[in-house]
């Protein structure tokens, strides 16, 4: 894989260069919750205008149905881009149209363009091999080069991330570097006891990584969206929490052997559940109740572990040696539903423990909770790109800048 150093010191000035990074930052509106993302692939793009190259940023930004789609739209993360390097930055209005191709013809050498989200366009995401193909095609018109830093999309098979890299000479940024780094040490020689924990709300993506994770952890906790498939796997009664019902019979067989493997399944004793899911812009009081996981009333949703589960989460984490978390405990944008998730980092803050916090929601839900990033071993830019890794797949957008 060649390194942006190297792409660096073949000379970039002049030259058109596509970042594919990671700029997926939470929103409220058009107010940018925490930016982490966007100061993460910032040294990238900073070094490749301070040597003179022309640089478009592309990105996704949450997942708009293929059309373009106002709340999706990354002007608000190109604004805090140009923030962060001390420039203006130029926006496409759209991502290979007139707009896009006027804006990068316009750029002069060492200035920074963002076009709009990848995902205006059905060929990012498509299936097809031809209709991505053909996307990543208008969008190698764009540019000389390519540069991949967008660690939390390369488990994406999607065509600025693995079909477009094909088509132009590519590089891995400083971000996919440093991240590969850490994650390819878990799954070398990780230190015991080995705990993972997993909650969030991207269920149907990441149930599947539990199948290989039997083989490396010790332990597995699992909160937030992720619990009710598990409750209900148990035979409990989830009401209307978040359920991925086609998977149970698949949860079943790894509760099954993790029996067999000697691998501790440690799931939630008590949830906080309410009869409907808060109001993230007014964050109104939400007023939930405390039951056990067993008894979550038909007509109400679990939308944080309990604190029975707090203590027990936090006892299980104190004596790890290595531990890999991956997903919020709970609706954590509200108040009354973010002890669960503050429990957890807390408890990874007061360990020993060499820490990895992985996701966009995860990263972000530990700096706007409070806690200090230096308190964690590292905290990646990825959360499904992350399990991925760690589950030794070939991940096309890394794949894609193998030489
Ligand atoms: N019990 C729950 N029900 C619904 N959504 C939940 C629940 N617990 C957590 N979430 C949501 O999960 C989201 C983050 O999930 P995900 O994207 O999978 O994590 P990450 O971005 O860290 O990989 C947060 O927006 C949070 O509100
Ligand atoms: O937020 C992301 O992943 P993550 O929630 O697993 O960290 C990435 O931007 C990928 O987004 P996607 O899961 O919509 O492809």
């Amino acid at each position: 894989m060649k390194t942006i150093d190297e792409l660096l010191a073949e000379g970039v000035a002049g030259k058109r260069v596509f970042v594919r990074a990671d700029l997926n930052v939470p929103l409220d509106g058009t107010t940018i919750t925490d930016d982490g993302r966007i100061r993460a692939v910032r040294p990238t793009v900073s070094a490749l205008a301070a040597a003179g190259a022309r640089v478009v940023v592309a990105s996704h930004l949450g997942r708009p149905k293929g059309a373009p789609d106002p709340a999706f739209s990354l002007a608000p993360a190109a604004a805090r881009l140009g923030e962060l390097l001390g420039s203006e930055v130029a926006f496409a209005t759209d991502t290979v149209g007139e707009s896009a191709r006027a804006t990068v013809a316009a750029l002069t050498d060492g200035q920074v363009a963002v076009i709009e989200n990848l995902r205006f366009n059905a060929g990012e995401t498509s299936k097809d091999d031809a209709e991505r193909g053909a996307f990543a095609d208008q969008l190698a018109e764009l540019a000389d080069l390519y540069v991949g830093d967008g660690f939390g999309a390369v488990h994406r098979k999607h065509a600025s991330v693995f079909d477009l890299p094909a088509r132009l000479p590519h590089a891995a940024g400083g971000l996919i570097a440093t991240e590969v780094g850490v994650l390819k040490k878990l799954t070398e020689d990780v230190a015991r006891p080995y705990a993972v924990v997993l909650g969030g709300a991207k269920v149907s993506d990441k149930l599947g990584v539990i199948d290989h994770l039997l083989e490396k952890a010790d332990r597995i906790l699992i909160g937030g969206g992720m619990a009710y498939t598990f409750l209900k796997a148990q035979g409990h009664e989830v009401g209307i929490s978040l359920l991925q019902e086609d998977q149970v019979p698949a949860v079943q067989g790894y509760l099954k052997r993790a029996e067999e493997l000697g691998v501790e399944f440690v799931l939630p004793v008590d949830v906080l559940v309410a009869h409907e899911f808060p109001d993230l812009k007014t964050k109104a009081p939400a007023h939930p109740t405390t039951v056990a996981a067993d008894a979550i009333p038909a007509d109400q949703e679990g939308l944080d572990i309990g604190p029975a589960t707090r203590e027990l989460y936090a006892a299980k984490l104190a004596d790890a040696a290595t531990v890999f978390w991956n997903g919020p405990m709970g609706v954590f944008e509200h108040p009354d539903y973010a002890e669960g998730t503050k429990a957890v980092a807390q408890a990874l803050v007061d360990s020993p423990a060499f820490s990895v916090v992985g996701g966009g929601d995860s990263a972000a839900a530990v700096r706007i909770l409070g806690f200090d990033e230096n308190a964690f071993g590292h905290i990646s830019t990825g959360g499904g790109a992350s399990l991925e890794y760690l589950e030794g797949k070939t991940l096309p957008g890394l794949a894609a800048l193998e030489d």
